[in-house]
């Protein structure tokens, strides 16, 4: 791996809420095509570490991290919501992601991809939990982006969602994509590892 394959570089990042240490000393480097999982109990910081990442979460304590230049072009967030609006329909909802995010692609074959067609003029209030997440994932399925920073992407998705997510997730790397997702799910193989727990963070595969 050479250094244009670098995404990501964390150094020393430490980060407490409320006075309780949620990591320290947390240090790594993320390529292009790797794919990484963040475990840790309810509370550990795993939301609040990808927030950081992205930008979202502008205190914390210590060290610093760095992305790719153009990141923010590059980059692909999915929330811990599902973000989606409930008046406006899946076709609308995916229209509106991806004018915010200056993302291409054909919606309506993301939702057929994510199994919402029939559904594209619903109101997303009508939908069901499950449902309202497959409109946020259906960006996966839409133009590529470099980085993925994904938290709980398989939240509420029944068994075949879950398959077609994790083949989904393969394939980008293969593409050459970073992929960064929070799961409680068992990791897979040739998935990276990093566990937070009691205020430590460790790469464990
Ligand atoms: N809005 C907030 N204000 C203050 N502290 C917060 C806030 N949200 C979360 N925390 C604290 O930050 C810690 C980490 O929360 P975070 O959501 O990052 O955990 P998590 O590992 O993603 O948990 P889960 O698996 O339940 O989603 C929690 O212990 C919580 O007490």
């Amino acid at each position: 791996m050479s250094d244009a394959d670098t995404r990501l570089t964390l150094e020393q990042l430490h980060c407490e809420r409320d006075d309780r240490v949620l990591f320290r000393g947390l240090s790594l480097t993320a390529r292009a095509g790797e794919i990484w999982q963040i475990t840790g109990a309810n509370g550990a910081g795993k939301t609040t570490l990808l927030r950081i990442l992205v930008g979202l979460h502008g205190f914390y304590d210590g060290g610093r991290h760095w992305w790719q230049p153009d990141w923010q072009r590059e980059l692909l967030y999915l929330g811990h919501q599902p973000g989606v609006r409930e008046e406006l329909s899946p076709l609308e909802n995916l229209d509106y992601a991806c004018a915010l995010n200056a993302q291409g692609g054909d919606a309506m074959a993301g939702l057929k991809a994510v199994g919402l067609q029939g559904f594209e003029d619903v109101p997303a209030a009508h939908l069901s939990a499950g449902q309202k997440r497959r409109i946020a994932l259906a960006r996966l399925w839409l133009a590529p982006k470099a980085i993925w920073v994904l938290d709980e992407p398989y939240t509420a998705i029944d068994q075949d969602g879950v398959a077609q997510l994790d083949a989904r997730i393969q394939q980008a790397a293969e593409a050459g994509t970073l992929v960064i997702y929070t799961s409680h799910h068992q990791v897979g193989e040739g998935v990276r590892r990093l566990h937070l727990a009691k205020g430590r963070a460790e790469v464990l595969s």
